[in-house]
């Protein structure tokens, strides 16, 4: 058995973040990834830049197929920059196959001809992300018309029909964008409200902007079964009394959360601790329960982001070269981000989680209309709200549902993390016209004052 130094499980965006890293230090590393179509990982390959790439060409009026072809060469030139940038390097081997542990320290990997290699680690990373989670629901599982978010940005032709299961990140990106392409989407979630994290006021705008983009809601419902009828998919659900309600789709898409990815890895031959949804239990520097193997990204549970893989890279860094102050738990000011039209992003607290705090705040808002740059670009939906520590003058959170939030909501973590006082941002000189500028205004006069 090979003797590897640090082997990296998953070719994810902290596990091929840091194999670079360890190489460019003089450090001997094994990637395994057990699909040729995942190098560089989940984000690039099926997730984040594929969905993102749709949705801006389901907002210019590309054809859907057009759309995905366009989606698919971006793809391949993303894999193959990234499969380069591991395998450049002397000190890499990126070895295609399915690795599972056969002791604390030691794993196999099945690769596509057969052959079953074993390695010993001296360090062992483990970023091997999540999987699509579907519900058990009758019918669902095993229905010809099921969707994952990766099917559903690879079909043929567009959906005319379009149900989604869960009004997640998924959910509503997926809807948004399908909208668009043309399909008629209906949006399926057990809980009684969309957006449950976010103030009524933002909630209900982006339901109402959905809505006139077409999008159907049933919430609150209890899917009871699936079937086929006459070629389409039969959806039966209750919603809250017994009276059951069927409609019809071509495609049913199951957005329903994602699960870390630790079925394949055989975690029972070690003592590497898993929850009880599956993820590894790691602790504030991402070590799991056997020294010497930690846990990176979508597979240790917790928020599901490319950026929060990014960031486990970095305290695993500080661990293993640095000053070793880096810990999970002073990722404190983390945004996020919904790219739908337009977009919404948020950081720190809500006006509803302040009062339920009992924080006081001060609130700024204003609405996109009022924005010279939102007329520019033809959309003034939306608005800002921003809350401010009285006593402090420091943000303590904001919602941005506007055009270009994904961008300026990074001003406002800035000036959250830097401990800036809002009039920072208030009397900053920016250019013109932006949204970003909206600064200058949205400051001048709290609404609750
Ligand atoms: C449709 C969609 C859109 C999203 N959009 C965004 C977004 O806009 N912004 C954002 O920040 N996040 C987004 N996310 C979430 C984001 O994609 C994930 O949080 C992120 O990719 C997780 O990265 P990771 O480092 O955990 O591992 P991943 O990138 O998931 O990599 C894991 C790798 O491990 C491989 N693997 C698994 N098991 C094994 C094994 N046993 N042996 C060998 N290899 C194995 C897999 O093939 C995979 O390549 C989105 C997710 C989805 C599904
Ligand atoms: N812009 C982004 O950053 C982005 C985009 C897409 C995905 N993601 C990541 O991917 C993860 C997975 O996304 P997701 O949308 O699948 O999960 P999610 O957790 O965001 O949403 C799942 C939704 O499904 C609903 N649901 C669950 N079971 C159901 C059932 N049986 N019947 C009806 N509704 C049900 C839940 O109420 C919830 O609203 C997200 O948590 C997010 O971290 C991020």
């Amino acid at each position: 058995m090979e003797t590897i130094k640090n082997i990296i499980i998953g070719f994810g965006k902290g596990g091929k973040t840091l194999a670079k890293f360890l190489a460019q230090h003089g450090e001997q590393v094994l990637v395994v990834e057990k699909s040729k179509q995942m190098y560089g990982g989940t984000c690039i390959n099926i997730a984040c830049l594929p969905s993102k790439r749709l949705i801006i060409e389901a907002a210019h009026g590309t054809s859907f197929e057009d759309a995905v072809d366009g989606k698919n060469v971006m793809t391949a030139q993303l894999r193959q920059k990234n499969y380069q940038m591991l395998a450049s390097e002397d000190n890499i081997t990126v070895l295609d196959g399915t690795a599972h542990f056969t002791g604390n320290h030691t794993i196999n990997v099945q690769t596509p001809d057969g052959k079953e290699l074993a390695y010993k680690g001296e360090r062992i990373f483990i970023n091997t992300g999540a999987t699509p989670t579907i519900p058990d629901i009758s019918g669902l599982k095993n229905s010809p018309f099921l969707l994952n978010s990766t099917d559903a940005m690879n079909q043929d032709k567009l959906p005319r029909e379009l149900v989604i299961i869960g009004g997640g990140y998924i959910g509503l990106e997926f809807a948004n964008m399908f909208a668009s392409f043309g399909s008629r989407v209906t949006i399926l979630d057990h809980h009684k409200s969309l957006l449950p994290r976010e103030d009524d006021d933002v909630a209900e705008m982006v339901i109402q902007n959905f809505k006139d983009n077409g999008v159907k809601f049933e919430v609150g419902v209890n899917i009871k079964d699936i079937s086929e009828q006459d070629e389409q998919a039969a959806i039966t659900f209750t919603r809250g009394d017994n009276h059951e309600i069927t409609i019809f789709a071509d495609k049913i898409l199951a957005a329903t959360g994602r699960q870390p990815e630790t079925a394949s890895l055989d975690l029972q031959n070690t003592d590497i601790k898993v929850d009880k949804k599956g993820a590894i239990v790691v602790n504030d520097l991402l070590q799991t329960t056997v020294p010497n193997v930690w846990a990176i990204g979508d597979v240790k549970g917790g928020p599901q982001f490319t950026y929060i893989s990014l960031d486990d890279f970095r305290i695993i860094k500080d661990e293993l070269f640095g000053n070793k102050e880096r810990r999970v738990s002073d990722r404190l000011i983390v945004p996020t981000n919904v790219f739908i039209e337009p977009s919404l992003a948020q950081v720190g607290l809500t006006e509803k989680e302040a009062k339920k705090q009992g924080k006081d705040y001060l609130l700024f808002k204003m609405p996109a209309a009022a924005i010279p740059k939102a007329k520019v670009l033809k959309d003034t939906r939306g608005l800002l709200k921003v809350l401010v520590d009285p006593q402090t003058n420091l943000i303590i959170g904001a919602t941005l549902y506007i055009q270009e939030a994904q961008e300026i909501i990074n001003m406002i973590v800035l000036a959250m993390r830097a401990k800036l006082p809002y009039q920072m941002l208030r009397d900053q000189i920016y250019t013109h016209p932006t949204i970003s500028e909206a600064f200058n205004d949205l400051f001048k006069n709290p609404v609750n004052n």
